[in-house]
């Protein structure tokens, strides 16, 4: 096939930038003001998809779980009892107290838990979900804009779309999402944040903003639980430049929902990931002792998943949960969720002050870039990363 001049220019370029975001950004720009997917292959979303599926009651193959009869997709599941705690109340008892206990059993028995009294108003919320939900409403033209198919081709972690596809037996997630670096802020690549609805980005920075405070306030409180001399150990353990990605996720109506997952079973590759799920729809499950479990859903709070990154910094004591997403054949569903990570160019390592005798260190050091890297390799394949780095 011959491809126009500017095709191929675009396409070197972007083979030239996998590090270079700022030039990432003028491509991107270029690519959503300049043609309408002229020359590049259309991907399919999703959101299409369901559209069709809808009328013939099927979903294509590639999104059909293998071993789904395994996979209690279509089970009834209990909803696990996962406590909402109430983060003014824990800072003021300064990590003694109730609060503190019922955090530290909580994190024992699931690794993630519900926070009330966060400080991030249940508008700033609410605008964030409704911002999140007019964008996916958009005609499929409109989301395009932000692609992250470069040259419609390479795929690249951030903008609009769905998964990158490493193998033709990969199962797909029934689901499109809008994937962006929020922080630092000066990374953030404002050709693919959309522009429309008007509200998005402000709600975007605004919703982050706030749920910064959130991250700091409980990394606190798990330095407190743990003993380490200093409360701000994983605070500073993030670096000079941590990096938050946001993403928005959309689950449409899946006809299957037996046999398709909303998102494949993972770990969060993060620090910890602040999630705002759908105030009406539940659908995320926490594996607990070989069993599924659903996650309440309780409006207004936030949902805290300790990440990897934790796991291997506290030596094993917190563990990131293995959760995924089930679809809804009669309820489309939204959630917004912040990944909050080390700085990619540390490394990290259990800290010192747990690892001892009784407790060697269960994690060998590992730079973060390279373990997020893995990350998406290992999600991909349905595999969990954290094993691979076990001593
Ligand atoms: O959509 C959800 O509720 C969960 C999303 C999730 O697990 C993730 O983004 O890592
Ligand atoms: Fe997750």
């Amino acid at each position: 096939m011959v491809l126009p001049f500017w095709a191929y220019a675009r396409l070197i370029l972007g083979l030239c930038i996998q590090r270079e975001n700022r030039i990432f950004c003028l491509l991107v720009q270029s690519t959503a003001i300049t043609e309408s997917t002229v020359g590049v292959r259309a991907m399919t979303t999703v959101q299409e998809l369901a559209a069709g599926a809808l009328v013939t009651s099927d979903v294509p193959t590639q999104y059909v779980v293998r071993g789904h009869d395994d996979q209690q997709l279509s089970a009834a599941v209990v909803t696990a009892p996962v406590p909402v705690i109430d983060l003014g109340r824990l800072l003021k008892q300064d990590g003694a107290g109730d609060e503190a206990a019922k955090l530290r059993s909580a994190l024992h028995s699931w690794g993630l838990i519900l926070v009330s009294n966060h400080g991030v108003d249940a508008a700033v919320m609410d605008g964030m979900r409704a911002a999140s939900r007019e964008f996916f409403r958009q005609p499929l033209g409109e989301k395009q804009r932000y692609t992250n198919l470069v040259a419609g081709e390479r795929f690249q972690f951030e903008g609009y779309g769905n998964d990158r596809v490493n193998s033709p037996d990969q199962i797909l997630d029934w689901t499109d999402r809008v994937y962006l670096k929020v922080e630092p802020e000066d990374e953030r690549c404002m050709a693919i944040w959309p522009a429309h609805p008007d509200t998005f980005r402000d709600a975007l920075h605004e919703f982050t903003k706030k749920c910064g405070g959130v991250k700091d306030s409980l990394l606190q409180a798990l330095a407190k639980l743990l003993e380490l001399d200093d409360d701000d150990y994983f605070v500073d353990q993030l670096g000079e430049r941590p990096s938050t990605h946001a993403r928005c996720s959309y689950y449409p109506e899946c006809p299957r929902p037996e046999l398709v997952f909303g998102l494949k079973p993972h770990s969060d590759g993060t620090v910890v990931t602040v999630l705002m799920v759908d105030d009406t729809v539940g659908g995320l499950q926490v594996l607990r002792d070989g069993v599924w479990w659903d996650v309440p859903v309780v409006p207004h709070t936030l949902l805290v998943i300790i990440g990897d990154q934790t796991q291997i910094m506290s030596n094993g004591i917190f563990k990131s949960p293995v959760h995924r997403v089930v679809t809804n054949a009669k309820k489309e569903r939204i959630s917004v969720a912040l990944d909050y990570s080390v700085d990619p160019e540390r490394e990290i390592e259990p800290s010192a002050q747990l690892v001892n005798k009784n407790r060697p260190a269960l994690y060998r050091k590992v730079k973060v870039k390279d373990y997020i890297a893995g990350h998406y390799n290992h999600f991909s394949q349905g595999e969990i990363l954290i094993d691979t780095v076990q001593i």
